[in-house]
């Protein structure tokens, strides 16, 4: 792991010093779990459930916060075998799924979610006039229930076709009142209230924490980022994790921390609980 500069690793050890009563939030794709490129066969990286088991006990929560649906999170990590586990030793786990939409938690098990976006359902049935415009027609739709993303990562240049759908995709989401949120090779049209900034911030608020981790991979964690940069200079010790890969090498300077995707995530939890 490498400190983006010397107020980084004050801001590792304040968090330290007050780990007990700290909330950990990660995100699942990219920093829990490895790229992969069909997106429903993502799973956790294979040292997540010990870390995460072990970090529970020592801090006061840890929040999986997913752009995924809780459900499809909950399944494809085993979060409820790994909650359950949790409870048994007296810890908490909680999922925050599409953005912070859904909540769910080891102890209350359901998954309070609200309906999808207005818009959404005449957004999809006008997506594959679209991407046949955009000569994406070959794009792999997810539909997410509260969203849709659109993946290029399986596109004979995923680049190239990403870039040609950024624009169509925004203008056909606010048409339809709804939000684009660009990611590693995919691009999600969803409700814009929420983010991830806000379920870190709420979650800090009800578990009443003496600090804050966040660790992320991509754009759509950086609300998340800037939630507990706000929150340290209130005073909060706050600590900021990217997940580092070659396609968002952007995201390094917006963070205290860097570590080498999942499997330097898991190190990093390993190590502040030992130290
Ligand atoms: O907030 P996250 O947990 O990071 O979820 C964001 C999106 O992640 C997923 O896509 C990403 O991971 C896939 C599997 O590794 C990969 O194939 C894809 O290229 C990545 O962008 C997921 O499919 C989306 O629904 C999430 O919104």
């Amino acid at each position: 792991m490498e400190f983006t500069s010397d107020d980084a690793r004050a801001h590792y050890d304040a968090v330290r010093d007050v780990l007990a009563g700290v909330v950990v939030g990660l995100d699942f794709d990219g920093t829990l779990s490895p790229v992969v490129d069909d997106p429903e066969s993502a799973r956790l990286h294979p040292g997540a459930p010990g870390a995460l088991l072990e970090l529970a006990e020592a801090v006061r929560a840890v929040a999986v916060i997913t752009g995924r649906p809780a459900r499809q999170a909950i399944a494809m990590g085993d979060l409820d075998a790994l909650g359950n586990a949790m409870l048994d030793r007296g810890a908490e786990l909680f999922v925050f799924g599409h953005y912070g939409n859904e909540r769910w938690s080891a102890t209350d098990q359901r998954i309070r979610s609200p309906r999808p976006p207005a818009g959404l359902a005449t957004f999809e049935r006008e997506l594959p006039s679209v991407l046949r415009t955009a000569g994406a027609a070959d794009a792999f739709i997810e539909e997410k229930g509260l969203a849709v993303a659109v993946h290029t990562r399986r596109m004979d240049d995923p680049a190239a076709a990403f870039e040609r759908l950024v624009k169509p995709l925004t203008v056909l989401a606010e048409r339809h009142h709804l939000s684009v949120e660009p990611g590693r090779n995919v691009i999600e049209v969803r409700s814009g209230e929420m983010h991830k900034g806000q379920a870190v911030r709420a979650f800090v608020a009800e578990q009443e924490a003496t600090g804050v981790v966040f660790g992320g991979d991509d754009l759509g964690d950086v609300e998340a980022f800037e939630a507990v940069r706000a929150l340290r200079a209130d005073g909060l010790p706050g600590l900021v994790v990217c997940s580092a890969s070659h396609e968002r090498p952007d995201l390094v300077e917006l963070a205290d921390v860097v570590v080498d995707g999942p499997a330097g995530v898991v190190d990093l939890l390993s190590r502040l609980v030992r130290a």
